[in-house]
Order: C-alpha cells, then sequence, then structure tokens
C-alpha cells in the first residue's frame, strides 16, 4: 500500500543494476534507497548531518527486470527527539506494482560534535522551509 507515501526520484533500470538472474540488484536498489531517504531526512531537518541508524526487515516483494521504470516513495511515520522514521516503498511505474517496502528507516540528526542533537520537529514539511536560508540563498 503506498498510503500517505510521497512518490519522488525515478529510475530506469540499466544493465549495470542487473544481478545474475538478469533483475535488478538488491544492493543498487538499497543504496538508492539509503540515498533518498538521507536527502528526505536532511529537509525535513533542516540538516545535511543525518545518519542512517536503522532499517527494519526489507521484504522484497517482486523483481524489476532490465528497461523497468521504478519509482521510490517515502514518508515520515514518526520524529523522536533526535531521530526521524520513515517508510519506504519501491514501485513500478506503469503496473504500481510493488517491489520493495521497508517499514522503518531511522535517521539520526547530528550535530557538530557528531553526537545526536535535538532536531525539534513533530510533522512533515512539504516544501523547503526547514533548509537554513545561507543554503537556499546559495543555490539562487
Ligand atoms: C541542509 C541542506 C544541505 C544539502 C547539501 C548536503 C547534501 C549532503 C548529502 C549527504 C547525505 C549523507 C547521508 C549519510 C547516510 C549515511 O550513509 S550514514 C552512514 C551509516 N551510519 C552511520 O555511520 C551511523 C553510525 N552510528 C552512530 O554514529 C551512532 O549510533 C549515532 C547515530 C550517533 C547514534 O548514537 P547512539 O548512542 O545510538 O544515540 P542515542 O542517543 O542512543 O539514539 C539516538 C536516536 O536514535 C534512536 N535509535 C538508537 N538506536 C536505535 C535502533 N536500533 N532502532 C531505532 N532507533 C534507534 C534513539 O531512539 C534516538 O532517537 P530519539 O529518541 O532521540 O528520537
Amino acid at each position: 500500500m503506498a498510503k500517505g507515501i510521497t512518490f519522488h526520484t525515478r529510475k530506469w533500470v540499466r544493465p549495470e543494476d542487473l544481478n545474475a538472474n538478469g533483475t535488478l540488484f538488491g544492493g543498487s536498489l538499497l543504496r538508492w534507497i539509503d540515498e533518498e531517504a538521507a536527502i528526505y531526512s536532511i529537509i525535513q531537518l533542516g540538516n545535511k548531518h543525518v545518519v542512517t541508524k536503522f532499517m527494519s526487515e526489507i521484504n522484497f516483494i517482486a523483481s524489476a527486470k532490465e528497461g523497468d521504470l521504478i519509482e521510490m516513495g517515502l514518508t515520515a511515520i514518526d520524529f523522536g527527539r533526535t531521530s526521524i522514521t520513515l517508510r519506504a516503498e519501491v514501485r513500478n511505474i506503469f503496473t504500481q506494482e510493488s517491489i520493495l517496502t521497508i517499514e522503518k528507516i531511522v535517521f539520526v540528526n547530528i550535530g557538530e560534535d557528531g553526537k545526536p542533537e535535538p532536531h525539534g520537529y513533530d510533522h512533515i514539511t512539504y516544501t523547503r522551509d526547514r533548509i537554513p536560508l545561507e543554503i537556499t540563498k546559495a543555490l539562487v
């Protein structure tokens, strides 16, 4: 089920992403999700210093094959004191068939000292309003 999830990134399954069976290599998929989830957490917490702390079990539901177009979706399901917990789903763009789900991915907000730091947020933002102004100014 994709309830509450926003699907952001689309990927084209290329030959270099395949395993020996000719289907999408799970390691490639996990690398894409970790990167996508880190960017999502950075936007939610307004801090580029976030680290992956925990991933729950990964359910590879169906395989994808060369040439398939897939999309990755994430949503925040919990805001802790220093952490944020996400749910991830990957699906085929055209058939909407689920390829993978991860019920919990936890990122921790890190301070300058490298230790967990409270982030102060308790709900999802759908804009870029938490990114520090000096960073957004540098982008325009
Ligand atoms: C601004 C815009 C800029 C844009 C431009 C920049 C773009 C630039 C992109 C770069 C993107 C980089 C993305 C890197 C993504 C990686 O690849 S990170 C690399 C892999 N991860 C790591 O190396 C982390 C290694 N672990 C650690 O360093 C330590 O465990 C940590 C994370 C500092 C936490 O330490 P700790 O002693 O466990 O801390 P603790 O206070 O006990 O727990 C902290 C929180 O984690 C939770 N937690 C702890 N253990 C667990 C567990 N097993 N399960 C669930 N939750 C747990 C706790 O409940 C707590 O949450 P809260 O209750 O505070 O909400």
